[in-house]
């Protein structure tokens, strides 16, 4: 399960051979209509329905219901744990962790610090536990892949004793995503994660960049909440921290009308009032102004991210694009790499025209640094770790 803060994507997977039995999403979670989509893959057969789902917990609860009609419903005895997505997982998380009550009671600890994503987990965890009480329910936690950044990437330059107070440092999130993704890249060159240096770029709603050495991660955009670093759908990423104290002073702002602002209100829909790439696009094609600017913010943020971890990493093998934007958006690709040519960097243009679903290059032959376009998978990754956590204690295959 991955509950976002307004969509829940879920695959129902046989581990033994990591093969997808189903696969869904809720979207538009808490708007007046919410769009389901699920997928029999065992038979092919797609439904897709349309209406109110109020919140997470009507989400899982339409999610169990679609599967039940597969046959395949969460009283299914087969079933053998439920994996969950937890954006933040603090410092108390580092490892996927079987849900009890005081996992449950730090997961709602930290929700000042992922406002929009540990509630939505949280109620997606209590759902499916109250309809299967007996089965291990697993927190696989965003931050987690993150723990290896050295303290000169993870502090932030502020006096040590409040930092520690408040456990103000950079946590990191996506990190299902480039853990999958930093692992799938290396595979693709031919090579053993440990062996080469990549940066990824997760490319969703929600944005950010990752420096991933020999299969750790050393430095991430994402700092104590998933709000800085790039441009994302709605959210401002990277600005001077005086912005706030002024929009309180002068603008008069309450810190709950600037944490809406900055989070739900900014980045691409607060530059031009769109945040679907696609929309973007489609505007800057009829010579929309608002729309171009928009992108170029987008990009010129980018841009400076793949120069610092470039700089951070020292040798780079391969830079990913990964999510919504990073597998869909070839003019994304293209503009993000545009005039880096010194640094080894191009994309070919066949290439990045190609749509699929498998990892591929799209930098010219025989270039100094792989550029690449590989899918993300966090609800297999999330299910990969749920496994290898309970199948010892289950005695499965
Ligand atoms: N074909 C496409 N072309 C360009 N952008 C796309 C395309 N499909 C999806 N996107 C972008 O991907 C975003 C959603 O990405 P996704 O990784 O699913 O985000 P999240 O998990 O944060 O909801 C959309 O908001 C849209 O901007
Ligand atoms: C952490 C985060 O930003 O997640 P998402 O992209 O799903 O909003
Ligand atoms: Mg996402």
């Amino acid at each position: 399960m991955n509950s976002g803060s307004s969509s829940v994507k879920y695959q129902l997977l046989d581990m033994r051979d990591r093969s997808r039995l189903a696969v869904g999403l809720v979207e538009r979670i808490g708007e007046e209509t919410s769009l389901l989509k699920h997928t029999d893959l065992t038979t092919g057969e797609s439904r897709e329905w349309s209406g109110p789902v109020p919140g997470h917990d009507a989400a899982l609860k339409a999610v169990a219901a679609e599967l039940a009609k597969d046959g395949a419903g969460l009283d299914s005895p087969e079933l053998a744990a439920i994996g969950h997505r937890v954006v933040h997982g603090g410092k108390s998380f580092t490892e996927p962790t079987v849900v009890d009550d005081a996992v449950l009671a730090e997961i709602e600890r930290l929700i000042p610090v992922a406002p929009l994503h540990n509630p939505a987990n949280l109620t997606g965890i209590r759902t499916a536990r109250a309809l299967r009480p007996d089965l291990p329910q697993v927190a696989v936690f965003d931050t987690a892949f993150h723990t290896t950044m050295p303290e000169s990437a993870a502090r932030y330059a502020i006096d040590v004793k409040t930092a520690d107070e408040h456990r103000i440092r950079r946590y990191g999130f996506h990190g299902t995503s480039h853990a999958h993704v930093s692992r799938a890249t290396a595979r693709l060159l031919g090579k053993a994660p440990e062996e080469v240096n990549v940066i990824v770029l997760h490319l969703g709603n929600g944005a950010s960049a990752t420096a991933v050495r020999g299969g750790r991660c050393v430095d991430t955009s994402m700092g104590l909440t998933p709000l800085e670093g790039l441009v994302m759908g709605t959210r401002s990423g990277d600005l001077d921290p005086a912005v706030i104290f002024h929009l309180m002073r002068v603008g008069g702002m309450s810190a709950d009308e600037i944490d809406t602002l900055l989070n739900k209100r900014s980045g691409l829909i607060g530059l031009c009032g769109d945040n679907d790439m696609r929309e973007i696009r489609r505007r800057i094609d009829e010579g929309d102004e608002q729309a171009q600017l928009a992108f170029d913010i987008y990009i010129h943020r980018l841009k400076k991210y793949i120069g610092a971890y470039y700089a951070v990493l020292g040798r780079v093998d391969a830079i990913a694009f990964t999510a919504g934007v990073g597998e869909n958006a070839a003019a994304v690709r293209e503009a993000a790499v545009a005039g880096l040519e010194e640094l080894g960097l191009a994309v070919d243009g066949e290439l990045n025209a190609v749509r699929g679903d498998r990892p591929r290059l799209i930098s010219p032959e025989g270039s100094r640094v792989a550029v690449a376009v590989v899918p993300t998978d966090e609800e297999l990754e999330i299910a990969t770790q749920t496994y290898a956590l309970v199948k010892g204690s289950q005695n499965l295959t």
